[in-house]
């Protein structure tokens, strides 16, 4: 098998040295967040043997109960990531501030932004879970890194990508030349190229969707739930399925393996945020996976990667997926007239005026 296949290791040395952006820096660092999920991957599959299920009794600052293994998989993270010299801090879901390398450890270039385990709702119940990972330049500043270093655009991003821990585990990278997996061999403890040059495919008839927050979203997607869920009896005139692991790590799996179309729009549930998915460390490094698949990702009214960040835990309305059904929410949003604040408006209901023509 060895023979066969290529390690992570190979592909980064190999494949990496034909793109221009390629740094050796960069290379290393991916190895180093890809020892992390390692870890990360052992502990969630041992579960209750090692009693790493349950909550950890503190809040983070997201305002969120933190899992156990929320707090163990951070610092793997941290401490995987915090001495190899590639790193000039670090920013965290787990973690309030940006992360500072300490003095006695060798500053790098990158910064490295993760979600360390994606899906805490799922842990209990044993569905999949994940980590996700975005890598940014980093900007020549002090001796600390400061929040503004981290406010960059997701078309900055030097690498992304996720580790989902399913039934095998699974790291799927994009570092800007295409999309590709590896599969982590137990035994060995090593991740082996098993598809390359992933696709999304342009059209799908699959949906993932939260419904039950159906009356805190704006038209436009109220309209395209609902004409999905018309069907063949509606102006679509097809049947749509329709999946929701809410582990946003399997959503992403599931469409860069068979295509579909993943929506966590903008609502008016929480008035103080513009959704529920995080941009920097969640949002952007899907993105930039989506968008190196063929796929497209938007707010609803503007590409993910191009939003400006203002905040280090910002939300943001996350929708993507394969093209045709992307461009079509997007049409949507601008035919609502692009104002937010319709939410429930009649007019856009499933009964309503404003029917698609399909
Ligand atoms: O429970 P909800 O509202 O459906 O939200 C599910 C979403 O929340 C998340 O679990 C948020 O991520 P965390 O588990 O890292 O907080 C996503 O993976 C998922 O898409
Ligand atoms: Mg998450
Ligand atoms: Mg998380």
């Amino acid at each position: 098998m060895l023979t066969e296949r290529q390690t992570l290791t190979q592909f980064l040395t190999e494949d990496r040295r034909r793109h221009p952006g390629a740094s050796e820096e960069v290379d290393s660092l991916i190895l180093d967040v890809a020892l992390a999920c390692k870890a990360i991957s052992k502990r969630v599959a041992s579960g209750a043997l090692t009693g790493v299920i349950g909550a950890a009794g503190a809040t983070n600052v997201q305002g969120e109960q933190q899992q156990k293994l929320d707090v163990l998989a951070n610092e793997i993270f941290v401490r995987t990531n915090e001495w190899g010299g590639l790193v000039a801090g670090m920013v965290s879901e787990e973690l309030e501030a940006p992360y500072q390398i300490p003095a006695h450890h060798p500053r790098g270039n990158c910064l490295l932004v993760f979600d360390p385990l994606d899906g805490s709702s799922n842990i209990d119940v044993n569905v999949s879970v994940g980590s996700i990972f975005s890598i940014l330049a980093a900007p020549v500043t002090g001796p600390d890194v400061e929040v503004a270093d981290f406010l960059q655009p997701g078309t900055q991003q030097v690498a992304g990508g996720y580790a989902i821990y399913g039934p095998s585990t699974v790291l799927v990278l994009t570092v800007g030349i295409g999309v590709h997996a590896f599969t982590l061999d137990p035994e060995l403890g090593e991740f082996f190229l098993t598809r390359q040059d992933i696709k999304v495919p342009e059209a799908t008839a699959e949906f993932a969707v939260n419904t039950s927050n159906r009356r805190f979203w704006e038209p436009a997607v109220q309209r395209y739930i609902d004409e999905c869920l018309a069907g063949t009896t509606g102006p679509r005139q097809k049947d749509f399925n329709m999946r929701w692991v809410a582990s946003l790590v399997a959503e992403t799996h599931r469409i860069l393996t068979r295509g579909g179309v993943f929506l966590y729009p903008r609502d008016s549930k929480d008035p103080a945020q513009e959704g529920r998915l995080r941009l920097l460390y969640e949002a952007n490094p899907i993105a930039f996976l989506i968008e190196q698949a063929g796929g497209r990702a938007i707010t609803g009214r503007e590409r993910v990667l191009e939003v400006e960040p203002t905040r280090l835990h910002q939300r943001i309305g996350l929708i993507f997926g394969s093209r045709e059904e992307v461009d079509r929410i997007e049409q949507y949003h601008a035919e609502s007239g692009g104002d937010p604040e319709q939410h429930g408006n009649p007019l856009y209901g499933f009964r309503g005026l404003y029917r698609a023509t399909a």
